[in-house]
């Protein structure tokens, strides 16, 4: 079976974990978001494609959900010395191997998919990775700071600023003129099952479908598409969705995002259990709707998640076969 999922960053990347688990021959490729890539001291950062990667490859620092597990921060404690910023973003000193290589392989004139590609032989996720777009998208959003309104990066909004002032605008930087990754396109008309993960639906999952094409070509693969809800008890599972939410006027209910999703896109939808009320709103919008479990706070580490996966595929053949 082949699955395509839109990932982004730490509920997308843990999800997977029980996707694989879930369906161990399937062939999954991951459509990372790159909208909250950073350039850092000269060096092109991806957050997203890094923590699918470091997860799926059993690097990641497992209880911040980003970042190397077994980490220093001499070269950080360096930079801060001489002066250099943003201390507020922390990079450590095995984080900065995976950016230095991949800085050098892009400014050889590799693209960013051949580039993730390479990283990835070295970490073996076990799905295929790509992102969204080979072109630069930053994803920016609009703050109100001492009276006037200003664009800072997502990375200082959600890092530095902890998402503590409201987001006026989100804007994913360059989308419009960014083209799908090479094997996008391809992935998703030959997909069996497309998964929307418990990701950020707005800067993650909402980025990915900015890129022109990618949400038509979803929309036109003719195949079951099936989300798990980011929101559990109208409070985003972790994260600060919320802010973001309704920065695009999307209230944080499990609900809401189906409905921002629409069912022009969505087939079936899961949420939790606590939001077994909003079931029938839902498949009253044309979309199959199931309350289960989504806490993926496994006992063994992927075994929670595993079991959404599950619920996630079964869906999927519902829609398949009805
Ligand atoms: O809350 C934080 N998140 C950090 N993140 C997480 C990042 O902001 C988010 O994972 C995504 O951008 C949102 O999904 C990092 C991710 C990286 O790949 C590399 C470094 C960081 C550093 C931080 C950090 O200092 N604080």
């Amino acid at each position: 079976m082949r699955i395509v999922v839109l990932a982004g960053g730490i509920g997308g990347a843990r999800f997977l974990r029980g996707l694989k688990l879930a369906a161990p021959d399937a062939d999954i490729t991951v459509i990372g978001n790159t909208g909250d890539d950073i350039h850092l001291f000269g060096l092109k950062v991806c957050p997203d494609l890094d923590t699918v990667m470091y997860t799926l490859g059993g690097g990641i620092n497992e209880e911040q959900g980003w970042g190397r597990t077994d980490e220093t921060f001499k070269v950080k404690e360096e930079l801060a010395v001489y002066g250099v910023g943003p201390e507020w973003f922390g990079l450590g000193d095995r984080d900065f191997a995976t950016h230095i290589v991949r800085t050098q392989m892009l400014a050889a004139g590799f693209p960013l998919s051949a580039v993730t590609e390479a990283l990835c032989e070295r970490w073996q996720p076990g799905v295929r990775l790509l992102p969204m777009s080979d072109d630069r998208v930053e994803t920016h959003v609009a703050v109100d700071v001492d009276g006037e309104r200003k664009a800072v990066h997502f990375q200082e909004y959600w890092v530095r600023l902890r998402a503590s002032v409201d987001a006026q605008a989100v804007v994913p930087v360059g989308a419009e003129q960014a083209k799908p990754a090479p094997g996008v396109l391809e992935a998703i008309a030959e997909a069996d099952v497309i998964l929307f993960p418990p990701s950020n639906p707005v800067v993650s999952v909402g980025t990915i479908l900015a890129v022109p094409g990618i949400r038509e070509a979803i929309a036109e693969a003719g195949v079951p598409v099936v989300g798990l809800s980011p929101i559990v008890g109208d409070a985003p599972v972790r994260g600060m969705a919320d802010k973001v939410l309704a920065a695009v006027g999307v209230e944080s209910t499990a609900a809401a995002v189906a409905e921002h999703y629409g069912s022009g896109l969505l087939d079936g939808w899961l949420v939790d259990t606590v939001d077994k009320g909003v079931v029938e709103r839902i498949e009253a919008a044309g979309i199959r709707c199931r309350a289960v479990p989504l806490m993926m706070t496994d006992p063994e580490v992927g075994t929670a998640a595993a079991e959404m996966a599950r619920v996630a595929l079964a869906l999927a053949e519902e829609v398949r076969g009805a």
